[in-house]
């Protein structure tokens, strides 16, 4: 199949490199066409997936039009932040028929809409999710991993499993687009936290507290948006946590870490390149439990932390501090 693959950072070039073991014909978009071009000519994404090879049968380009060319299949997978501006650049070439899949984690930072809100607002069409467990770094590498496809067509779903699905990418199938999608957005948040929590340098027994309770406040958000609970239970919701949370690749957990080590925020993310979507998003994600009248706490303390300036150790004492609580509260 002609595949097109909208962005050029890690996940973009990893998920290029399962779709091309699988023999499809891949293509990938990057906004930059000098560093297009040097990883033509070099073979390695040197910012976004340094140290991997890249095969010679990938096509690389900046060319919106030439890009999505004949595309039978188009994965969108720029960052939040540059995600609308982007899917209303492609509006105008992206074949009709083509089979649309949002693989971004991250929430529209005016809007609060889901990436998968915006692009079938913009294509006027429907648009599948990928989401799950899937370090870049990994996945390039042909590391074994699982991920979740959710399509509101039954058919699309299970027509894309089986494009991506190989020996070392494991794809399951589910309806829950609002749940798979949100699961992958809002663990950015809490992997802050248990970054934060690393960086203060506190145990293994904060991490599983934060992970628990983070999934427990996902779900409560999630489903008063329109999530199925049980969707938080699987790869994208506690899988994607726990791997985000703990993760020597997670970039969000790696901002947490430096934050509650003493950096400013100012100062991490100048030295970033990559993304880290949590601190993108963490307002959306508080904002949106905030309308919808669900406690959000952990959410809570990483917004005031990457928006008020709060210290993050006065953040691990407003979240000790709270009223004792029924754990199904
Ligand atoms: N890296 C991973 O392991 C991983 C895994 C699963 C999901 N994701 C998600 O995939 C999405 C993309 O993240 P990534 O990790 O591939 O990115 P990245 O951090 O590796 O790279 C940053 C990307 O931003 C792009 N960019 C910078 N300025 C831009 C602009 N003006 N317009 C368009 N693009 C611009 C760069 O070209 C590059 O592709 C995020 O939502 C992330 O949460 C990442
Ligand atoms: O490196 P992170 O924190 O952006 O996480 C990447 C993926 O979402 C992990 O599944």
């Amino acid at each position: 199949m002609k595949v097109t693959v909208i962005g050029d950072g890690g996940w973009g070039t990893a998920l290029a490199m399962v779709l091309d073991r699988n023999g499809h014909e891949v293509t990938v978009w990057g906004p930059f066409e000098s560093y297009v071009d040097e990883m033509r000519i070099f073979k390695e994404n040197v910012n976004y997936l340094p140290g991997v090879k890249l095969p010679d049968s990938i096509h690389w380009t900046s060319c919106h039009e030439n890009a999505v060319d004949e595309a039978e299949l188009v994965v969108i997978v720029v960052p939040s932040r540059y995600y609308k501006d982007t899917v209303e650049a492609f509006k105008p070439y992206l074949p009709e028929s083509a089979l649309v899949i949002s693989a971004t984690k991250g929430l529209d930072e005016k809007t609060y809409e889901r990436m998968s809100e915006v692009a079938e607002k913009i294509l006027e069409r429907d648009v599948a999710v990928l989401s799950g467990p899937s370090h870049a770094e990994e996945v390039a590498r042909g590391v074994p991993c699982a991920v979740a496809i959710a399509a509101k067509d039954h058919a699309v779903a299970e027509q894309i499993q089986e494009l991506f699905v190989n020996d070392t990418f494991r794809v399951y199938t589910l309806d829950d687009v609002i749940g798979v999608e949100l699961g992958g957005a809002l663990k950015n948040v809490v992997a802050v936290a248990a970054g934060i929590s690393d960086g203060l340098g506190f145990g293994d027994n904060t991490k599983a507290a934060l992970m628990t309770r983070g999934i427990a406040e996902i779900t409560r958000l999630g489903t008063a948006l329109g999530a199925k609970p049980e969707t938080f239970m699987g790869l994208s919701g506690i899988g994607d946590l726990m791997v985000t949370c703990m993760s020597q690749h997670s970039r969000n957990r790696g901002v947490g870490e430096r934050l509650g080590k003493g950096e400013t925020l100012e100062d991490i993310m100048g030295s970033m390149k990559m993304v880290a979507e949590g601190v993108w998003n963490c307002q959306a994600a508080a904002e949106l439990a905030a309308e919808k009248n669900v406690p959000v706490p952990i959410t809570d303390q990483v917004n005031a932390v990457v928006h008020e300036g709060r210290d993050p150790r006065e953040a691990v004492v407003a979240l000790m501090g709270r009223a004792p609580k029924a754990e199904s509260e």
